[in-house]
């Protein structure tokens, strides 16, 4: 649905993205995350046809985003929520969708019904008479994301759809994301809110001007070194606790009975929990452990998305 060859785009001397290569799928949900001038907005307006790139190359449903002639093709299968929400301050939400729908060709009928699905799926019917202008900030938000979607286009990119909106506001909009991919739509979102990205997205790429790296979150988090990992097993037995305490730097006691709380390895009858040196993989860790025997059961990493991110976001400047 979105191939991504190559990608590059420089303003003047800066490289705000370099050599971006990613293929995203029908009915993906794609998170792309970064620091700060990262290049996620870039990577945004680029796949939008917003503005031009540098070299590379990028299609979307197909249609090359760099062929200007084709503009108004992409507009029509890709649906923009931008960085500044940029309304029409004097049309109320529902003039908004409207002129909107008509810039998209939408007959009216198809408009109208549209129009009262999106306001009432993004909680914005009773504001629905409210000039863009009078709006709060989260209900602005509210009101570029319906405009985004209101030819039901089948690639949808978001820059933070969450930004500025309340914790149950925020839900309403993931949940309405989800169902978007649910009816075959991809949809890529930069955000800042990892725990977000976490639930919803089916992957993400971490972007640093160059993508780092890319993975589904809990691949990413299994592939993070260092870090606090429990081990569930049918029983513990001394050379788990042996093999185990080899991998842990700071270990302490006797690898026998139960370690204090507080050091590199602590078990239980039926699970170890180990804090892993950075370098060493939480499949390191169960490997070690079933070689010296042990029947794992379970294993649960207390380490975050965020811990990921920063390790990668880290390790690479
Ligand atoms: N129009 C522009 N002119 C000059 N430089 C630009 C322009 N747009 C972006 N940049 C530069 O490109 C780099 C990437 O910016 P971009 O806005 O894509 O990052 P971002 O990951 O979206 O950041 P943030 O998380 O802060 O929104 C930055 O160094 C930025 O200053």
């Amino acid at each position: 649905m979105i191939s991504v060859e190559g990608l590059t785009r420089r303003f003047g001397e800066t490289v705000a993205v370099d050599g971006l290569t990613v293929e995203i799928g029908d009915g993906e949900v794609f998170g792309l995350l970064g620091p700060n001038g990262a290049g996620k907005t870039t990577t945004i307006r680029m796949l939008a046809g917003l503005i031009g790139v540098t070299s590379g190359r990028a299609t979307v449903c197909g249609v090359d985003v760099t062929d200007r002639s084709a503009g108004p093709r992409l507009r029509g299968l890709v649906g923009v929520l931008p960085e500044e929400v940029g309304l029409y301050g004097d049309l109320s939400a529902a003039q908004t969708l409207d002129f909107f729908g008509r810039l998209q060709h939408l007959r009216p009928g198809v408009r109208a019904e549209r129009i009262d699905e999106l306001l009432n799926r993004l909680d914005l019917w009773d504001r629905r008479d409210t000039p863009a202008a009078s709006l709060s900030k989260g209900l602005k938000q509210r009101l570029a994301l319906a405009r985004a979607l209101v030819h039901d286009p089948p690639v949808v990119l978001l820059d933070e759809p969450t930004a500025n909106l309340d914790p149950e506001v925020a839900r309403t909009v993931r949940e309405f994301l989800v169902d978007l991919r649910t009816r075959g739509h991809t949809v890529v979102i930069n955000t800042h809110r990892l725990e977000e990205a976490e639930r919803i997205c089916d992957r993400v790429g971490i972007l640093r001007t160059r993508l780092l790296r890319v993975g589904a979150p809990t691949d990413l988090r299994a592939s993070m070194t260092g870090g606090r990992v429990t081990i569930g097993l049918e029983q513990v037995t001394d050379p788990v606790l042996e093999a185990a305490q080899r991998l842990c730097s700071g270990a302490t006691g006797n690898g026998r009975g139960h370690l204090p709380h507080g050091a590199a390895l602590v078990s239980g009858d039926r699970s170890i929990t180990a804090t892993l040196p950075v370098g060493t993989a939480v499949a390191d860790l169960v490997t070690a452990v079933v070689l010296a025997g042990g029947r794992v059961t379970t294993v649960s990493q207390g380490e975050s998305l965020e811990d990921v991110y920063l390790q990668i976001v880290e390790e690479r400047s």
